[in-house]
């Protein structure tokens, strides 16, 4: 076998029972990979010097697709209401099947580092069949010191083969695309997909089970510090702007999916970023159109110019979940250590497609735990012709898919967390405003970071505020720079009736979602649920 690169030669791939492979490429760095990746057809190269991949069928993740080993461990650890299982002799089988189908191979391997805190971090060997996964693994985690390349021992494994077929019968999962995890030996298999997300999310994951445990809260969002050093955080599902809004100029970066919150403040547990880049705009978003448009930057599904190859951020023909990923480093003003101390403020992003959240609340507590548990954003049809409904969804902890644990545990955390460091918490709607999708449009980027800036420097503190008679939040009646109708949504929309109509109907939805928490939680967070009456009507 054919063996590249620097690695710790007492712990190899026969540890993970990796055998007869052609060759292993261990740690390449982009120039490398790069010249793998194009020598093998596996991407191209955008005119600015991005790798550009295309990802085939699956361009996004497949939760359905993800399963769990149900051992006697997990059996009483695990959240099995929100997670699927499969045996460990499945298991068993689709990893030894995964051995035989490398067979023959050159394997990438990259020796990473999930987690900016020593104390907390899960070394992490990577091993890809393409050269451009490997890119981009290296490229989201953090990636140790050459020097203590060769002493690394690996705690958790991935090992993702794209060509890799499962097979439901076999394997017990769903289809021919498979993410398994075993807790008990630290593996995660990533069979049939080329989404490069699925390996960054499966770390999370491993990390989302562990960590609660020795005291730390794992969490779904984005992080950024003030120049006085007020640590923010950003929870939002997939597409509400945790990636855009941490990146902001006046502020340093942290980090812009997944953190850890402990008892030494926050940190990222990745080394890169991973922006949506349908629509990038150098002027909407200066520092990720240029973290996007050099050397480094690894492209998901993003159309280029067949003669120019300049990439076209408007083109959403093979997806809209057109992808960036880069290094930390590609953002001026990221912050190298990827920590800060303990957050001040707590801003929960949903994209409310309804067009009938405000552009910002303030919530108490215990209206903070309520939409931590719900979890709530709006999906857009958008792709059927005429089909302008929003489709709720209800992702628990801003993250339902990559909770192992009982969303309580996350839940207890963070509410201990906000009271013992007096945070202040934002709800702040990313989506529609002036009408629900269809009439209305997008809340101008703009807005929202001028709302932003001012929950975050204090001054918002200093408005004047009106209770959301749907929601019973706080929401600021005038701010300088805002136009004041976009603070209260009922009066941008041409149809008043309507909007009354549509605003009771989400507060249903939230209602109806609630129920399954309502005999788990506090007493204040009960009373904090939307008024009963206002739905009921
Ligand atoms: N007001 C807004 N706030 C945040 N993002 C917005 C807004 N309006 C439009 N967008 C777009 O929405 C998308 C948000 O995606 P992203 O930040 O990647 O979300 P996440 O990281 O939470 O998945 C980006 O494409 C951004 O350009
Ligand atoms: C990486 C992902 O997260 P997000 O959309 O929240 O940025 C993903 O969903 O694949
Ligand atoms: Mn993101």
């Amino acid at each position: 076998m054919q063996e590249t690169g620097v690695h710790n030669g007492a712990h190899g791939a026969d540890k993970f029972g990796l055998k007869n492979l052609k060759g292993i490429y261990w740690n390449f760095g982009a120039p490398q990979l790069y010249e793998h990746a194009l020598r093998n057809g596996e991407a191209v190269l955008s005119a600015d010097g991005a790798l550009v991949a295309d990802t085939g069928v699956f361009t996004g993740r497949s939760p359905k697709d993800k399963f769990t080993v149900r051992d006697a461990t997990t059996e009483t650890t695990m959240w099995w209401g929100g997670n699927q299982s499969i045996t460990a002799e499945q298991f068993e089988t689709l990893y030894q099947d995964f051995i035989k189908h490398a067979e023959g191979m050159t394997l990438f391997a990259q020796d990473l580092y999930g987690g900016a805190d020593p104390s907390f971090q899960i070394k992490t060997r990577v091993f890809t069949e393409l050269a451009w996964h490997s890119l981009f693994i290296r490229t989201l985690l953090r990636r140790p010191d050459r020097a203590d390349l060769a002493a690394f021992v690996p705690e958790l494994t991935l090992i993702d083969l794209p060509s890799f077929r499962a097979d439901p019968k076999r394997h017990g999962c769903r289809s021919e695309n498979v993410v398994a995890i075993d807790f008990a030996r630290k593996i995660v298999l990533i069979g049939g997909t080329q989404y490069a997300g699925e390996m960054k999310k499966s770390v999370f994951t491993t990390l989302n089970y562990y960590l609660p445990e020795r005291g730390v809260l794992p969490m779904h969002c984005s992080a950024n510090v003030g120049p006085a050093g007020d640590t923010a955080i950003f929870f939002g599902l997939s597409g509400t702007g945790k990636t855009t809004l941490s990146a902001d100029p006046n502020r340093t970066l942290i980090g812009d999916d997944e953190h850890g919150w402990g008892k030494d403040g926050v940190f990222n547990f990745e080394g890169g970023c991973y922006a949506k880049c349908i629509k990038l705009s150098p002027e909407a978003e200066p520092e990720i159109f240029a973290a996007s448009s050099r050397f480094g930057a690894v492209l998901e599904n993003v159309v280029l110019d067949e003669i120019t190859r300049k990439p076209d951020f408007d083109n959403g023909s093979k997806t809209e979940n057109t992808r960036s990923a880069y290094p930390l480093e590609s953002i001026p003003n990221a912050s190298p250590t990827g920590r800060a101390g303990q957050p001040k403020n707590v801003v929960m992003l949903a994209a409310d497609a309804f067009g009938v959240m405000p552009p910002i609340a303030k919530l108490t507590p215990a209206q903070a735990m309520y939409h931590f548990l719900s979890g709530y954003t709006a999906k857009v049809a958008g792709t059927e012709r005429g089909v302008t409904e929003p489709t709720p969804e209800f992702s628990t902890c801003f993250g339902s898919p990559f909770l192992p644990r009982d969303p309580s545990v996350y839940g207890n955390m963070l509410r201990d967390l906000i009271h013992n460091h007096n945070v202040d918490c934002w709800l702040v709607n990313t989506g529609w405003t002036g009408g629900k999708y269809g009439t209305g449009h997008r809340m101008p980027i703009k807005v929202t970071r001028a709302l932003l800036t001012a929950a975050l420097d204090g001054s918002l503190r200093n408005a004047e505020f009106r209770t959301d008679p749907y929601f019973g939040f706080a929401v600021p009646t005038a701010l300088p720079g805002v136009p004041s109708d976009i603070l209260e949504p009922a009066k941008t929309w041409a149809d008043k009736a309507e909007f009354d109509k549509t605003a009771r109907a989400l507060v249903g939805m939230f209602q109806k979602n609630f129920a399954k928490f309502e005999a788990q939680v506090d007493a204040d967070v009960r009373a904090a649920a939307p008024d009963v009456k206002i739905a009921a009507e």
